[in-house]
């Protein structure tokens, strides 16, 4: 299965959101990764075909999704930034209800929402009301939902904004789960959403695609980048921070840990550590946009 993405623009006004996105995606996990605005809602929403671009085209398998567009809807699992639940709904009855507005023939929705709440690890909960759920189960039914369908593409808008990390890890673990011969495409701007599961990340700045690799090649073009500073000074640290990148600043003892992101070493003294992909984030987007 492949999803091409040609020339792809959406503008809003004078804005372009979208700038000409050419991408090749075929099955497996993509991190999208971007500071706010950068576009990666518009470019969720135009892939789950609730959207239309203002030119460019997506093919899918080389057929034009707003030509099959019925057809590839059925194909869509959609699972957006901000879901409305039916709070006094179960969650069997909450999904019975999206099967039925998705069209699943009614003999096949008992075992279809049997089966989602298993794979989201809701079938205890399965009678409890959705409005007494936790954050990172409402996300989990949110997935259910966006499953039923059985879909081969997924898309998932900030799925994990909100969660605590123990909600944020089981949750990454179930998208991985579930990317088999899936097309699993996840926007967020937490990096350690994508640090394990992504297949590739692609960069999403102002609208345009700055970078498509796997973690490992992202990384590997920064290896010599990342360097930690021991200040003795408090003061020092916003004069670090005024003329460089700085990631993490740990205390110890008496003394500052300084984490920079430099092409050159910042001091003498400065010695290189291994990159992260929040080393890449800051790396690739200016300090007043990671704010
Ligand atoms: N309906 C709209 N009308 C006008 N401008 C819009 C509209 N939707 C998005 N934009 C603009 O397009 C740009 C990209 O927005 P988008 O929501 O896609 O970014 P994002 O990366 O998802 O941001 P966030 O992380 O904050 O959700 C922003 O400058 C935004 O203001």
């Amino acid at each position: 299965m492949k999803l091409t993405i040609t020339n792809l623009t959406k503008s809003f006004g004078d804005k372009k959101a979208l700038n000409e996105i050419n991408l090749e995606l075929s099955t497996g996990v993509y991190g999208i990764l971007g500071a706010n605005g950068s576009g990666k809602t518009t470019l969720m929403r135009i892939l789950a075909n609730v959207m239309k671009p203002t030119s460019g085209q997506i093919d899918l398998d080389g057929q034009d999704i707003s030509i099959m567009d019925e057809k590839y809807r059925d194909l869509i699992g959609y699972l957006p930034q901000h879901v409305g639940f039916y709070k006094n709904f179960s969650a069997e009855k909450f999904l019975k209800y999206v099967a039925a507005l998705k069209g699943l023939p009614k003999e096949d929705t008992n075992e279809k929402v049997e089966e989602v709440l298993e794979l989201v690890g809701l079938a205890d909960h399965h009678r409890d009301k959705i409005g007494g759920f936790s954050g990172g189960m409402k996300r989990r039914i949110g997935i259910a939902q966006a499953l039923l369908n059985d879909p081969k593409i997924l898309i998932v808008d900030e799925p994990t904004a909100g969660l605590d990390p123990k909600e944020r890890i089981r949750f990454r673990n179930l998208l991985s789960k579930i990317s088999t011969n899936r097309i699993v495409i996840l926007s967020t701007h937490i990096v350690s959403d994508i640090e394990f599961i992504a297949k590739e990340v692609l960069i999403l700045k102002e609208g345009q695609v700055v970078k498509k690799e796997t973690p490992q090649t992202l990384l590997k073009g920064i290896e010599d980048k990342v360097w930690t500073l021991l200040i003795d000074d408090e003061n020092e640290v916003t004069k670090y921070q005024a003329d460089y990148r700085v990631g993490n600043i740990v205390r110890i003892d008496n003394k500052f840990q300084l984490r920079i992101l430099s092409d050159h070493q910042p001091e003498d003294d400065a010695v290189h550590d291994v990159p992260n992909l929040e080393d890449l984030y800051l790396y690739y987007f200016d300090e007043e946009e990671t704010a």
